[in-house]
C-alpha cells in the first residue's frame, strides 16, 4: 500500500485553481490513488454562463474522470464546490463556507493564478499575490491545517541563469507594491510597469516571484512548501498519455504548426526546452504534500520540477519531432504544409516571416476577396506572430535549475510510492512522450477523429502539389521576365545553353562511335 494515498485517506483538502489544467489532474490523481478521502473543497467561480456546479459536471463527465469513476463511484459527494473570487479582497467567500474551511480543512493546494504574460500588473498582483496573502490568512485560522503547498514557477527568477531551490529578494517589497495598487491608476501603473519588472519578461513572472516573497514573509507558523514547475506540458502515463486541455506552454504554438500556419520561429535549436509532463508535477505536489505534513521540516522547502538538468531536451530536437509525427499525424484541413524552420538570427526570422507567414496570408485574404469572402488570413497571423514574440524570451535562453529538494524527496520515498507517485523525470522517453503530445492536442483539443487521417494526409498531398505547382510557375515567370528586360541574362542564359549543348556533344561522339 502507498503511503502517500494512505496519508490522503479521510482527508478534507482545500485547492484552488481547481477547474484549470494542473488542477483536475490534481484532482483526478487525488481520488483516483485516494479514493477514501473525506472532501475536496475547491474554490470556483461561475463562468461562461455556467453555474459552479455545471462546471463541476462537466469536469467529471470529462475523458479525464473516466478511471476515478470505476475507483470512487460516488467521487460527485466528495467534491465540495465554494463560490469564490479570488479577485476579489475577500476572495467572495460567504461566511457559511468560511466556517467550514476553517474548521476543516487538512491540506491546502494553492494553484489558482492568471498565467497570461500580458496581464494589466494590477490584475496580475491581485492574483498571483494579493490572493496568496488572503488565503495564508486563512491557512493561519485552520486548527487542523497539515499542509499548505504553494505553485509557483521554475521562470519566477528567469531573470538569472542558475536558479537554486530558495526565494530571492524582490526589488521592492510585495507590500508596497500591493499597497499602491490599490491607489494608483491604471494609466499610471501602464508606465512604471517596466520599470517595477525589471529584467524580468512580463507581468506573470514578476507577480509570481512576488507570490513567493508574500508566502516567505507571511507564513508564519504554517508547515508551508512551494513547488516550481517548469513548462507544464500534457500528461505522460496517467490517467493517459497525452491528455491537454488548453493552448498554454507548446500546446497553442504545435496547433498553430500543425495547421501550418507557423512554419518558422525565432528559437535556438540547442537551448533546452524545460517542458514537464502535468502528471509528473501533480505526482511531485501530492508528494511534497505528504512530506510537509508529516516531517515538517523547519524551514519553507522549494521543490524545482523540472525537466532540463536529468534528462534534457532542446527546442531543435522537439520541432524535428513534432513534424515527422505531423507525418504519422497529420492535423484535419491544414492551411499549408506543416514546417518547422528554427532560427535564432533576427533577419533570418524576419525573412522567414515575409516568406512564410505574411505573402501566404495576403495571397490568401487576396483570394478570399476575389472569392467573395471576408479576408481573415492577415488578422489570424497578427495574432499568431504577436504570440510567437510573447514566448520567444523563453525558447532562445536555457536556465539550470538545482534540483536537490527534490532528489531528496525521492528518495524519501517507498519503492511503492516512487511507483505511484513516479516524478523521476529520468525515465520520460522524450520521443514517445512528443508524439503522445501531438496525438493528444488532436484528440483532445481539437477534437479531431483518428478516422480522417487518411484525408488529412492526402490534404497534404494536395498542398504540397500544389506548392511545387505555384514554385515553378513563380520561376518561370521570374525566368521569363529577366529574359525579356535583361541582356546580360541573355548573354548567361546563351553560355549555359551552349555549354551543355557542347558538354552533351562531347560524350554523345564516342558512344556514337562505339556502335
Ligand atoms: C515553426 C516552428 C515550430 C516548431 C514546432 C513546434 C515545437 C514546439 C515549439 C513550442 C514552443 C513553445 C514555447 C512555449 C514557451 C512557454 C514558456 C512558458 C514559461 C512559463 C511557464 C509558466 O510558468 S506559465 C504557463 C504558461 N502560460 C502561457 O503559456 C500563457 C500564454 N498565453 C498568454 O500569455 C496570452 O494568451 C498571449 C499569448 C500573451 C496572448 O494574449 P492576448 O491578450 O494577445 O490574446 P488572447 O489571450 O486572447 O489570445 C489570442 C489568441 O492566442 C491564443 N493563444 C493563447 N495562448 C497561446 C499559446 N501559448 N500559443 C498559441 N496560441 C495561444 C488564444 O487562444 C487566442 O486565440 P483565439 O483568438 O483563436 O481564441
Ligand atoms: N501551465 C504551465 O505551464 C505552468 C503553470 N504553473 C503554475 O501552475 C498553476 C496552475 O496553472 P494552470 O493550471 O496551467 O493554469 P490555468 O490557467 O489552467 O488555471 C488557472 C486556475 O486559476 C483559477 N482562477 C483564475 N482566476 C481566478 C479567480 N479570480 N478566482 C478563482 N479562481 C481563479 C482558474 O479558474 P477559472 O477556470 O474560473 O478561470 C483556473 O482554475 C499556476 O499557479 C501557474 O502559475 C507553473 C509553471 C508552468
Amino acid at each position: 500500500m502507498s503511503t502517500i494515498a494512505a496519508f490522503y485517506g479521510g482527508k478534507s483538502i482545500l485547492i484552488t485553481g481547481a477547474t484549470g489544467f494542473l488542477g483536475k489532474v490534481l484532482m483526478e490523481k487525488l481520488f483516483r490513488t485516494s479514493p477514501d478521502l473525506k472532501v475536496i473543497y475547491i474554490l470556483v467561480r461561475p463562468k461562461a454562463g455556467q453555474t459552479l456546479q455545471q462546471r463541476v459536471v462537466q469536469i467529471l463527465n470529462s475523458k479525464l474522470f473516466e478511471k476515478v469513476k470505476e475507483v470512487c463511484p460516488n467521487v460527485h459527494e466528495k467534491i465540495r464546490a465554494v463560490y469564490a473570487d479570488l479577485n476579489q479582497n475577500d476572495l467572495a467567500i460567504s461566511k457559511g463556507d468560511m466556517q467550514e474551511l476553517l474548521s476543516c480543512t487538512n491540506i491546502v493546494f494553492h494553484c489558482a493564478a492568471t498565467v497570461r504574460f500580458n496581464d494589466h500588473l494590477r490584475h496580475a498582483v491581485q492574483l498571483n499575490v494579493t490572493a496568496t496573502q488572503k488565503l495564508l490568512l486563512m491557512a493561519s485560522q485552520m486548527p487542523k491545517l497539515e499542509a499548505f503547498i504553494h505553485i509557483s514557477t521554475a521562470f519566477s527568477n528567469c531573470n538569472l541563469k542558475h536558479i537554486d531551490e530558495v526565494i530571492y529578494p524582490c526589488p521592492v517589497e510585495p507590500k508596497k507594491i500591493i499597497d499602491s495598487m490599490e491607489w494608483l491608476d491604471d494609466a499610471i501603473i501602464d508606465e512604471i510597469t517596466p520599470k517595477l519588472i525589471g529584467d524580468q519578461p512580463n507581468t506573470y513572472t514578476y507577480t509570481k516571484a512576488l507570490g513567493e516573497m508574500v508566502v516567505h514573509q507571511e507564513g508564519g507558523n504554517l508547515n508551508i512548501a512551494i513547488v516550481r514547475p517548469s513548462i507544464v506540458g500534457a500528461t505522460w502515463q496517467e490517467p493517459f498519455p497525452g491528455w491537454v486541455d488548453n493552448l498554454n506552454g507548446p500546446s497553442g504554438l504545435i496547433i498553430a504548426t500543425g495547421k501550418g500556419f507557423l512554419r518558422a520561429l525565432r528559437a535556438t535549436p540547442m537551448a533546452v526546452a524545460d517542458v514537464i509532463p502535468v502528471d509528473i508535477v501533480v505526482n511531485l505536489t501530492l508528494a511534497v504534500g505528504w512530506y510537509t505534513a508529516v516531517q515538517r521540516p523547519k524551514s519553507t522547502l522549494i521543490y524545482h520540477c523540472t525537466s532540463g538538468n536529468l534528462n534534457p531536451c532542446y527546442w531543435g530536437k522537439m520541432g524535428f519531432q513534432v513534424l515527422a509525427t505531423f507525418e504519422k499525424i497529420p492535423f484535419e484541413r491544414a492551411f499549408r504544409r506543416p514546417n518547422a524552420d528554427l532560427t535564432s538570427n533576427t533577419f533570418t526570422t524576419q525573412y522567414w516571416n515575409a516568406v512564410s507567414h505574411w505573402a501566404p496570408a495576403i495571397i490568401y485574404d487576396f483570394y478570399l476577396r476575389l472569392t467573395g469572402r471576408k479576408p481573415r488570413m492577415t488578422k489570424l497571423m497578427n495574432r499568431l506572430l504577436r504570440t510567437v514574440s510573447m514566448l520567444e524570451y523563453f525558447i532562445n535562453r536555457s536556465w539550470e535549475w538545482s534540483t536537490c529538494n527534490t532528489e531528496m524527496l525521492m528518495s524519501k520515498l517507498s519503492p511503492e510510492d516512487q511507483r505511484v507517485f513516479n516524478f523521476d523525470v529520468r525515465q520520460l522517453n522524450w520521443l514517445e512522450y512528443i508524439e503522445n503530445y501531438v496525438l493528444g492536442i488532436k484528440k483532445y483539443l481539437l477534437k479531431e477523429d483518428m478516422a480522417g487521417i487518411p484525408k488529412a494526409k492526402q490534404h497534404l498531398k494536395r498542398l504540397r502539389n500544389i506548392h511545387y505547382l505555384f514554385n515553378t510557375a513563380l520561376l518561370l515567370i521570374a525566368w521569363r521576365l529577366l529574359m525579356a528586360r535583361s541582356q546580360m541574362a541573355r548573354n548567361v542564359w546563351f553560355f549555359i545553353v551552349s555549354f551543355c549543348y557542347k558538354f552533351l556533344s562531347y560524350f554523345r561522339a564516342p558512344s556514337t562511335l562505339k556502335v
